[in-house]
């Protein structure tokens, strides 16, 4: 087998820096592992071993950031096609992000976070891909510039919140929609501040805020000023001005 088609296999895994073949390649994740709970007490005494690498997982990531300057995290689904509305919207947010002066972060994988990427890397940007090892993983996406591929979900999501200046969320799924919720969560509850968190495409989020208004807000759960924290447009040049415009740097906000 060449080498080309070895990395098309889906008979191979790829775990932090090595590379699995054939019988080498294991049937479960990292994170799966992690939160197994297990019949066997001997799982037990390997955690503090997970703990080390968890660690190291930070430092790593950490490493390569530090350094980037402003950024912006971009979400999306991972299955759009690039003939798709919101991938060339994706593309054309990412220009202009780079345009402002912003590196771009993804989750380094297929779909929007691709068309991200790409955009960053015809813009002459910094184009960043923190990719996360799953079971049918496809690899880094060919326009990441700085890659860094977590293990553990946990570790990776502290990177796009640290990095970034603000998150611009274009439709998704579940992985959107958690990556989307959880900057929320940590906003609402002032573990960072000054965070702006734009939706672009309108005609996908707005049915998802009317129901946080007429559900959560009627129900009390939420407050006006946690609703507002999510600004949904539909102009790529607009979730920009947003993010300019609530840039803690530029607001003097700390986390
Ligand atoms: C085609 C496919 C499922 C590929 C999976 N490959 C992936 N690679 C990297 N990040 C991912 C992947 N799938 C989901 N995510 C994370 O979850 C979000 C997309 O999830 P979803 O497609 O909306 O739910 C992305 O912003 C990304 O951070």
């Amino acid at each position: 087998m060449t080498r080309a088609q070895a990395a098309k296999s889906s008979d191979e895994y790829r775990k932090g820096a090595t590379t699995l073949r054939g019988s080498k390649v294991p049937q479960t994740t990292t994170d799966q592992q992690l939160l197994d709970r297990g019949q066997d007490a001997d799982w037990v005494h390997t955690d503090p071993w997970r703990v080390m690498r968890i660690q190291a997982e930070f430092v790593e990531g950490f490493d390569t950031l530090a350094q980037l300057g402003p950024a912006v995290s971009v979400f999306g689904s991972a299955r759009l096609k690039p003939d798709s509305e919101h991938y060339a919207k994706a593309v054309q947010l990412a220009r202009l992000l780079v345009e402002a002066g912003y590196a771009v972060i993804t989750g380094g994988g297929p779909g929007t976070m691709e068309a991200a990427n790409r955009g960053a890397r015809e813009a002459g940007g910094t184009s960043v891909g923190l990719g996360i090892e799953l079971p049918f993983e496809a690899g880094l996406n060919e326009y990441v510039d700085i890659g860094v591929n977590f293990r553990y979900f946990f570790v990776r999501k502290t990177m796009f919140v640290k990095y970034a200046e603000g998150y611009v969320v274009l439709p998704g799924g579940f992985g959107t929609l958690d990556e989307l919720f959880e900057a929320v969560t940590l906003a609402q509850t002032r573990k960072v501040t000054s965070f702006p968190i734009v939706l672009l495409g309108g005609a996908f989020w707005s049915p998802m805020m009317d129901w946080v208004r007429d559900s959560l807000l009627t129900a009390g759960m939420v407050n006006e000023s946690d609703v507002e924290r999510l600004t949904v447009v539909d102009d790529p040049a607009e979730a920009v001005a947003l993010i300019v415009a609530g840039d803690r740097r530029i607001a003097g906000g700390d986390w």
